[in-house]
């Protein structure tokens, strides 16, 4: 990390959105202190369900928003990608989901695809954020 506030990746497929929003009202104590991104539409639902949150939201991610935390991962920008993603519907732009999560395997970039990881992923960054 290279400073001590968080900086996160919010983003979910349109089937985990409600999963999403409740993970994040469970862990908002820790995500007030972020710095957070999400791709348009998911950042839409975080905002209106915890207006609390600092959020900027970028493109949806069929149109460019999926790219736009891509290249975010290679310039160093994040710490961490929390990515809902639906594993049981086909997705018109499944080329960019590909892309960005290789681009966080590539870049090493500790990434999320479901609660119970996101949870460790969020809670071990404060941790070390803290330490
Ligand atoms: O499609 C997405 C990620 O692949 C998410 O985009 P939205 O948050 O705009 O729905």
């Amino acid at each position: 990390m290279t400073d001590q506030t968080l900086r996160l990746a919010l983003v979910a497929h349109d089937q985990r959105k409600d999963d999403l929003v409740a993970w994040a009202r469970h862990h908002e104590p820790l995500l007030r202190d972020a710095q957070i991104v999400a791709t348009g539409t998911t950042g839409g639902r975080l905002q209106d369900a915890l207006p609390d949150l600092s959020i900027r939201r970028l493109k949806s991610g069929p149109l460019g928003g999926d790219q736009q935390i891509g290249a975010m991962i290679a310039e160093g920008a994040l710490d961490a990608l929390i990515f809902f993603t639906d594993p049981l519907s086909p997705m018109p732009h499944d080329v960019d989901v590909k892309a960005l999560t290789r681009l966080a395997t590539v870049y090493d970039l500790p990434m999320a695809c479901s609660q119970s990881t996101a949870t460790l992923v969020l809670e071990g960054l404060s941790r070390a954020e803290g330490a």
